[in-house]
């Protein structure tokens, strides 16, 4: 069993991992501001309300719990809203993440797992894209965590950290068994905005562009289950603590749909159709990006099992129906 401390664990994806760390018999300490996180999510260890940007709140939390590492979600992360604003993104993620570093070496924590993003990639002509391909974000967002990434690596060279970065394709769908769910408000995410439009919370969904240089010309993406990533993040951590060496591993279902594609089988799992007409381009946004998740495969014996698209709509609608938080 070991302490783990999870900034961003009342969030959609940390409190994933945070069922899946207790699951395995680990402790989730979830250090969050509450920003976009929820209190509700934050059911499977006990909890530190603070800020990152505050670098005395983090440094406290980790001398208070000892954790053997850290996980580390939490940030803002939205392509459009960076591209409106990328010094709000830079301030936010990149002081965020320098101040945990700090706080982890001054405290003597040496373990960290942290959440990058296919959006360092941007633009690519492979079909499937491995870790190893240019690295050209078209966003703030994309960036930013691209030298995030660099900055763990100085950390690791330098300091000693050990670290494993995950660059997520599209993460989607909820816990099966319907305890947490994604709840972003307001919600700009393809698949529950399009299960809110079916659901008749919202008129309808906006297609960003079908004038890409793709099949049915919207972009294709690689959904991947949260909890499917939850339990990569386990693994991650667990071959940290048992002394393995750092690594940079895509994670994704290693399979492309287009937003058209998407609607259509939403239409199908729900029921009934997902009302939806076709607009302009959304600024940042590739044309297609779709995970090689060979890498995972062989350092971590990881591979996507939740993630057919199917089985991501039906969690995400359960979850959906039930309300969210709150209701
Ligand atoms: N959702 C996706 O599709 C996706 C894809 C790739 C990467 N990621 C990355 O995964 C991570 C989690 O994403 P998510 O979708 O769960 O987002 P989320 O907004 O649901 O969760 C982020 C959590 O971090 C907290 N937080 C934000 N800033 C904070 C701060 N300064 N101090 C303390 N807590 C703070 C929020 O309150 C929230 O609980 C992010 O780093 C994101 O960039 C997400
Ligand atoms: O109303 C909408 C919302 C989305 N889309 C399209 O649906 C796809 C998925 O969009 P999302 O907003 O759901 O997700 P993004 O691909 O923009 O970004 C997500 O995945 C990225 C990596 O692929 C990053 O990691 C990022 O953190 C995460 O939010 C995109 O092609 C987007 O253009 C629409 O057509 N209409």
């Amino acid at each position: 069993m070991a302490v783990i401390l999870v900034t961003g664990g009342a969030g959609y994806v940390g409190s994933h991992a945070c069922k899946a760390l207790a699951a395995a018999g680990h402790e989730p300490v979830c250090f969050d501001s509450y920003r976009t996180g929820w209190r509700e999510a934050v059911r499977y260890g006990p909890a530190v309300e603070g800020n990152l940007l505050d670098a005395a709140s983090v440094r406290e939390a980790i001398a208070r719990f000892a954790p053997a590492a850290v996980m580390h979600f939490a940030a803002l992360s939205l392509v459009g809203e960076s591209v409106r604003d990328p010094g709000l993104y830079w301030r936010a993620n990149l002081t965020g993440a320098l101040n945990l570093l700090e706080a982890m070496r001054e405290e003597g924590v040496g373990a960290l797992v942290f959440s990058s993003t296919a959006a360092v990639y941007g633009a690519c002509d492979a079909a499937l894209i491995p870790e190893d391909a240019p690295l050209r974000p078209d966003s703030p967002y994309g960036s930013c965590k691209l030298a995030i990434e660099r900055l763990i690596a100085d950390f690791e060279r330098f300091h000693g950290l050990r670290a494993g970065v995950f660059r997520y394709f599209n993460v989607a769908g909820a816990d099966p068994e319907g305890e947490i769910g994604e709840d972003h408000r307001p919600e700009t995410h393809l698949i529950p905005i399009m299960l809110e439009a079916a659901l008749g919370r919202r008129p309808e969904i906006v297609v960003y562009g079908d004038d890409y240089p793709t099949e049915d010309g919207t972009c294709v993406r690689d959904y991947v289950h949260a909890s499917d990533l939850a339990r990569a993040h386990v693994l991650g951590v667990e071959r940290l603590l048992a002394g393995g060496e750092g690594f940079t591993a895509n994670l994704g279902a290693g399979r492309g749909l287009s937003v058209r594609e998407v609607i259509e089988r939403a239409g199908e799992v729900v029921g009934r159709p997902v009302p939806h007409r076709v607009g302009p381009r959304r600024p940042g946004d590739p044309a297609r990006l779709v995970c090689d998740p060979s890498r995972a495969r062989q350092i971590l014996g990881w591979r996507a099992e939740r993630s057919d698209i199917d089985a991501i709509l039906r969690d995400a609608w359960a979850w959906m129906r039930r309300g969210g938080y709150g209701a």
